[in-house]
């Protein structure tokens, strides 16, 4: 299903005001950036990508879209009737799905005529702001959970249908394994998993009828859920029964779940039960409301799990529900010549950055593989092998400095023009890849939970001087 409807009624009544006022074929440049990462993190894991692509290369309206818009009776006929036969003819540079993405660093670039890349503004920021906050938040809890597979459970308890579905996928660019999401197994090729819930126990006279049942069906992956009694003096008993059956039996016990009280506490006491009772080989699956901070708590307390279930404050991101990315123009085309334009604000760090830009990750000479900060540059400036840079951070005291060895490798990269998609990673599990290579990247300072460092985001001297000039002209 294609979206070109779900935007804001404004773009609407801009897009037909411009059709009235300026050339139709009027083109316009606009970033999309975010200014404070969730949580206070240092960095934005981005995504959402392959859904915008798609949606914009196959922008257009149906015939019931535009009987709906005439019936608004707020729009022109003549606007109407263009909308009608509209097709993309935008371009979008971008980064790669799964970039560690920096607070005013352009993510996305997107050009093209004027009425179509405002009609494209909420669903742009729509997908790219929902996306990019749930692979952040699986990022933090996959990092809290230093290796250990991290299941992806929130589908009952995300905002709505597709919340779940593409919050499922952006879960897994950020470090899940696996989710208990079905469709989104199915729609992105992602392995499901899951366990039992309370409900399978409780349709037996006892607990251990249950579990017998289970393990008869699922002889090789029974997974089974210990608390719904009692811990210690019920679940963990009953489990050890049913697994040394079916260990004589030649099967392979799998694992259990424990899903309240003092999971800590619990799991080491299981973990002894078990293994005195020979069966060292079961694992131990955590659940119940966890987040990246206390799965970092129970790891600190050494608590022996092996793999994490995670649903609602992944899926909701509900420590920092909201990713403020924003969709800003960034130039204007008059004849034929693209125009600076920038927005001008009281608050300096709400002032946009002018012209069509590119951004630069730097890297060390002598040590290529990390990287120590970024520069967002004019898209026409060639990087010099020393250069003056301003940070981008308006609270920063040293803000100019000189870079010199350092390598840069640009991070935009044309990804559609009109009808033509370049070919990008839509592979979950690959793109999952590159977001940890490029968040290796990264200094460790800058990854930790509480209190990250500020990885610096420079402009280049051309840039900060532009923005300076065109402030100095409107005021
Ligand atoms: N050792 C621990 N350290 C830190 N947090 C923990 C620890 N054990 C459990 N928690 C967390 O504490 C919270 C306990 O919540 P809650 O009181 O609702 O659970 P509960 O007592 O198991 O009740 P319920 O049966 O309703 O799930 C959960 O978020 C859980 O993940
Ligand atoms: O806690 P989450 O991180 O969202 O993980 C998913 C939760 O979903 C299930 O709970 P259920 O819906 O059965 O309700 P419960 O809270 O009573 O266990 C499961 O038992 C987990 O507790
Ligand atoms: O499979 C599970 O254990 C599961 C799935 C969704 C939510 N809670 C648990």
């Amino acid at each position: 299903m294609s979206h070109e409807m779900l935007t804001d009624l404004y773009e609407f009544s801009m897009a037909n005001g411009y059709y009235q006022t300026l050339p139709h074929d009027k083109q316009a440049s606009f970033d999309v950036f975010y200014r404070n990462a969730p949580d206070e993190d240092s960095f934005v894991l981005s995504a959402g990508l392959m859904q915008i692509i798609e949606e914009v290369k196959n922008w257009h309206f149906t015939k019931e879209d535009i009987d709906y818009l005439r019936a608004l009776n707020k729009f022109s006929d003549e606007f109407l009737t263009f909308l009608k036969d509209a097709k993309n003819k935008c371009t979008i540079n971008a980064m790669t799905e799964g970039t560690p993405l920096l607070p005013r660093e352009p993510i996305l670039t997107i050009s093209g005529p004027l009425i179509e890349v405002q009609l494209l503004e909420t669903l742009v920021l729509n997908i790219f702001n929902h996306q990019s906050l749930i692979a952040t938040k699986a990022w933090q809890i996959t990092h809290a959970a230093q290796g250990r597979a991290v299941m992806e459970f929130g589908a009952r308890r995300a905002q709505g249908p597709d919340a779940a579905t593409y919050g499922a996928r952006a879960a897994v660019i950020g470090g899940c394994t696996s989710t208990s999401n079905v469709l989104a197994g199915q729609k992105f090729n992602i392995p499901v998993a899951g366990t039992m819930a309370h409900a399978w126990i409780e349709s037996f006279p006892d607990e251990l009828t249950a579990f017998k049942a289970w393990a008869k069906i699922y002889p090789d992956t029974a997974s089974l859920l210990v608390d719904t009694y009692d811990v210690v003096k019920s679940g963990v008993p009953n489990a050890i029964k049913v697994f040394q059956e079916l260990k004589a039996q030649g099967h392979r016990p799998l694992s259990i779940r424990i899903d309240s009280g003092d999971i800590t506490r619990l799991a080491k006491k299981a973990r002894q039960m078990f293994d005195d009772a020979g069966l060292s080989e079961v694992k131990i699956t955590a659940s119940n409301a966890l987040d990246a901070h206390i799965v970092k708590s129970l790891l600190n307390e050494e608590a022996p799990i092996d793999n994490f279930g995670i649903g609602e404050r992944l899926i909701t991101s509900s420590s920092s529900p909201v990713l403020s990315g924003v969709y800003k123009m960034s130039a204007l085309e008059n004849k034929g010549q693209w125009v600076p334009k920038i927005k001008i604000s009281n608050s300096r760090e709400k002032i946009t950055l002018p012209g069509n830009k590119q951004v630069y990750r730097l890297y060390s000479r002598n040590d290529p593989k990390h990287a120590f900060a970024d520069i967002i540059a004019l898209a026409d400036e060639k990087l010099r092998d020393k250069i003056t840079a301003i940070d981008s951070d308006v609270h920063a005291t040293n803000d100019v400095v000189t870079l010199t060895d350092f390598t840069a490798r640009p991070l935009l990269h044309q990804v559609l023009a009109g009808q033509k998609a370049a070919p990008i990673e839509t592979d979950t599990f690959a793109i999952q890849k590159y977001a940890k290579e490029q968040i290796a990247e990264l200094p460790k300072e800058t990854k930790r939970l509480v209190n990250p460092d500020h990885y610096p985001v420079y402009l280049t001297k051309k840039l900060a001087d532009l923005q300076k000039k065109l402030i100095a002209e409107y005021k």
